[in-house]
């Protein structure tokens, strides 16, 4: 079983990122550390650059700058496993596929039409009741709610178990109860395999229960700490305005 990240990442940095796309600028300056251990926030407003940043780090996206990964040592290592969960995934919702069908059809072993082999279909379904959706392997994958499908696709990311676990949540299609859970899942990852985790979110009451570290990002970082201290900032009140509850106290 394994505990720790396996390749030693113990943090990720980057220095001076930046992403143009023809004559504009879509992020810039951006100096950022993340750790292992630690549930990362990425805040900002729509079309801040989250999307961007994150695809550069995955490698989707051209960029200047550096993004280097390091070990407990200091000494800096190739690329580590980084697993992936996008803001939304587009298929056809009348396939007949089944969860267990794409998620062997995903891991690239099995074409969808083939029946997956008794280990595989063990190891799949361990992977999805660790993220409490076991129960919807043989659901058809079209019948998903918004939240049931972000369970699976994070089920799919942790096979094998990443280093580095990039998170893009939905902007919407997924209820109050199925992001709290899917949170708690993401929580769970991080404690139990000390995996280092960035996670866009819209949810700032969530981040505040479960992130770490928050980074207010628009276009460049104009915020970073724990969330007090990035939700007390001017920068954080002129993006997002005062909390609710702050509003109400
Ligand atoms: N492939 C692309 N080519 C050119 N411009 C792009 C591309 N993708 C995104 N953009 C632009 O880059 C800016 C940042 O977009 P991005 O999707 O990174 O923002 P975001 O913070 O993730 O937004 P949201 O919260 O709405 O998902 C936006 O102005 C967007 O229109």
């Amino acid at each position: 079983m394994k505990n720790h990240n396996s390749c030693g990442l113990c943090s990720i940095a980057l220095k001076d990122l930046q992403v143009v796309s023809g004559q504009d600028t879509l992020i810039e300056g951006i100096n950022l550390e993340f750790h292992c251990g630690q549930l990362t926030a990425l805040i900002g407003k729509n079309g801040a650059g989250k999307t961007t940043l994150i695809k550069a780090i995955l490698g989707e996206r051209p960029f200047s700058g550096e993004i280097s990964y390091t070990d407990h040592h200091g000494v800096k290592i190739a690329k580590p496993n980084i697993g992936y969960v996008p803001q939304q995934m587009d298929f056809d919702r009348s396939t007949p596929v089944t969860v267990m069908d794409f998620m062997a059809a995903a891991l690239g072993k099995t074409p969808v039409w083939w029946k997956v082999g008794g280990r595989e279909k063990k190891e799949i379904q361990k992977a999805l009741e660790e993220m409490e959706c076991g129960y919807l392997a043989e659901r058809r994958l079209g019948a998903l709610s918004g939240g049931e499908l972000q369970r699976v696709l994070l089920a799919l990311a942790t096979m094998p178990i990443p280093d580095l676990l990039i998170l893009d949540e939905p902007v919407s299609g997924v209820d109050m109860a199925g992001l709290d859970l899917f949170f708690r899942r993401v929580a769970y990852l991080r404690d139990r395999y000390h995996m280092a985790i960035l996670l866009v979110s819209h949810d700032l009451s969530l981040i505040r229960r479960y992130a770490d570290r928050v980074v207010l990002l628009d276009k460049t970082v104009i915020a970073q700490g724990d969330a007090e201290e990035v939700y007390g900032t001017a920068a954080f009140r002129s993006v997002f305005g005062y909390l609710e509850e702050e509003a109400e106290s």
